[in-house]
């Protein structure tokens, strides 16, 4: 079981901060999304806590370790990232790009390949995507690329999974099945951080929730105490009711736009 702690995460760019100061920490076996508007600092944390890039100051930790003093295959061992968008210059078959997610476990003397494909198998069928093993990556729509990717983190098999918008691209089924095998994940002990635009994904699917605004921690803590009314309204200046589902007593957010001020 690794949980994942951060303190103090400092990162500039164009001359200023774009994460100020942020404390973070994720248990094993939860969901926590991470979420702000549009510049917040959400990309930015998330690949400082994947060790992806350095921050300018501030701690890491994977369980006890300090995750900048691990050699890079053990990190990659511990940590997953699926980036924003991310593209790929090799011109590789899916199955292939995905067996890349299998390289920290393999021995540099070569390695077991009935294993690498068995894993890589389970994970194309884990996001639905196994009739595509022998498709070029570079030919994919931008969903089937998207769940690409997050086989390939499977194939990692880390205790730690960050994602940036994992939804990206999805249509609503493969929205859902993803925001489900999350869920699932942590169910098994994995902690999954997973920066998410679609507060109400953030509602129903995690059990914690980071807010940025700004690169600061404008709120942090349990999702149903901190994804209220007031806090949405100040951070996204729009209005929200929370509802609760009636099949999986989740809740649900109805958002809209603010209501005029009434003028006499
Ligand atoms: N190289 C850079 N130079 C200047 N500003 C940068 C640079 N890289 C990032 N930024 C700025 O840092 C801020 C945080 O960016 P980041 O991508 O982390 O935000 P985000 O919360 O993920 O946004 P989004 O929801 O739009 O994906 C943004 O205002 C962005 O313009």
């Amino acid at each position: 079981m690794t949980g994942l702690g951060a303190e103090r995460i400092q990162v500039g760019a164009g001359g200023r901060l774009v994460v100020d100061g942020v404390d973070c920490t994720a248990q094993s076996g939860t969901v926590t999304a991470v979420i702000g508007p549009n510049g917040a600092g959400k990309s930015t944390l998330l690949r400082a806590l994947a060790a992806v890039s350095r921050p300018d100051s501030g701690t890491v930790r994977y369980g006890d370790q300090d995750a900048f003093a691990l050699p890079r295959r053990q990190r990659a061992r511990l940590a997953a990232l699926v980036e924003q968008d991310a593209t790929t210059e090799l011109d590789l078959t899916v199955a292939d790009s995905v067996a890349l997610g299998r390289l920290p476990h393999e021995g540099l003397w070569g390695a077991d390949l009935a294993e690498r494909d068995r894993v890589v198998t389970e994970s194309l069928e884990a996001v639905g995507m196994v009739a595509f093993a022998d498709r070029r990556v570079t030919s994919l729509s931008g969903g089937e690329r998207q769940r690409a990717l997050l086989a390939k983190a499977l194939a990692q098999a880390t205790p730690l999974l960050l994602l940036d918008e994992p939804t990206n691209h999805l249509d609503i089924a493969a929205q859902l099945a993803t925001l489900a095998l999350l869920r699932s994940m942590a169910a098994s002990g994995t902690t999954v951080l997973a920066a998410l635009h679609d507060l109400g994904h953030a509602a129903a699917y995690s059990d914690s929730v980071l807010v940025l605004a700004g690169g600061r921690v404008v709120a942090a803590g349990p999702t149903q105490e901190v994804l209220v009314p007031d806090l949405i309204r100040r951070v996204y200046g729009v209005d929200a009711v929370v509802l609760t589902h009636p099949g999986t007593g989740r809740p649900v957010l109805a958002l809209s736009e603010p209501a005029p001020v009434p003028t006499r």
